[in-house]
């Protein structure tokens, strides 16, 4: 079985009780910390920065924080998020004027880097850079906000993106982001993601333990 990672988007937590919510999440059997990095520019919505990444690490979280910048442009942000802690700093290829340099720059702070696609995007900018990616990130709603239904062409897209990462050899995680459920974990795995953010689907329930627990099951039988 792939090394399946769940990452729960904080952007449904509760941010009056971010710490612990956090705790909570992780504790329910969480792999990672999805941070959604929003500038009211790229996206029309605005959450937060660097400040509340190094807040959960000052806080005690050790799980890797997969921070996800919808920002433009980006190198800033880069920089500020790689000394908060951040462990993968993910960002869209039109919002970096050099994309290759930005992925450079990420390595260079210690962070692992990737590269998100919209739901309209081609992958052609991964092609050229593949070597410079620890994680290609599909976005399966569009970028701005959490509780969107899952867009049913992304299947197709995560089959291309896996085969483009397999004939590569490289080793590269295969993200998928947006209307995560327990139902439809199974076949978003089947076409090739082996990394999952879930924001609502998790958040929106009371006990994280048992969506954690359901969606792990669904996986088991990929
Ligand atoms: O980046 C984003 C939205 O832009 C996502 O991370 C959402 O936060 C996912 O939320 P759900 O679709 O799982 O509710």
């Amino acid at each position: 079985m792939p090394d399946y990672k769940i990452a729960p988007s904080i952007l449904s937590a509760d941010f009056a009780r971010l710490g612990e919510e956090v705790d909570n999440v992780l504790a329910a059997g969480a792999d990672w910390v999805h941070f959604d990095v929003m500038d009211n520019h790229y996206v029309p919505n605005l959450t937060i920065g660097p400040m509340v990444c190094k807040a959960l690490r000052n806080h005690g979280v050790e799980a890797p924080i997969d921070v996800h910048l919808m920002v433009d442009p980006v190198d800033d942000m880069i920089r500020m998020f790689a000394d908060a802690g951040a462990s993968y700093i993910t960002f869209h290829p039109e919002a970096s004027r050099h994309v290759d340099r930005s992925l450079q720059l990420i390595h260079s702070l210690g962070c692992k880097a990737g590269l998100v696609f919209n739901p309209a995007s081609s992958l052609d900018a991964a092609k050229y850079v593949l070597d410079k990616l620890d994680m290609i990130l599909l976005m399966s709603v569009n970028p701005g906000f959490g509780g969107q239904k899952f867009i049913p062409a992304t299947l197709d897209k995560l089959k291309e993106a896996r085969k483009l990462i397999d004939d590569s050899g490289l080793d590269i995680r295969l993200e998928i982001d947006g209307g995560v459920t327990r139902d439809n974990i199974r076949e978003i795995a089947q076409a090739g993601a082996d990394s999952f953010v879930a924001g609502s689907a998790i958040f929106n329930q009371d006990d994280y333990a048992e969506v954690i627990n359901a969606m792990r099951a669904e996986l088991a039988q990929v």
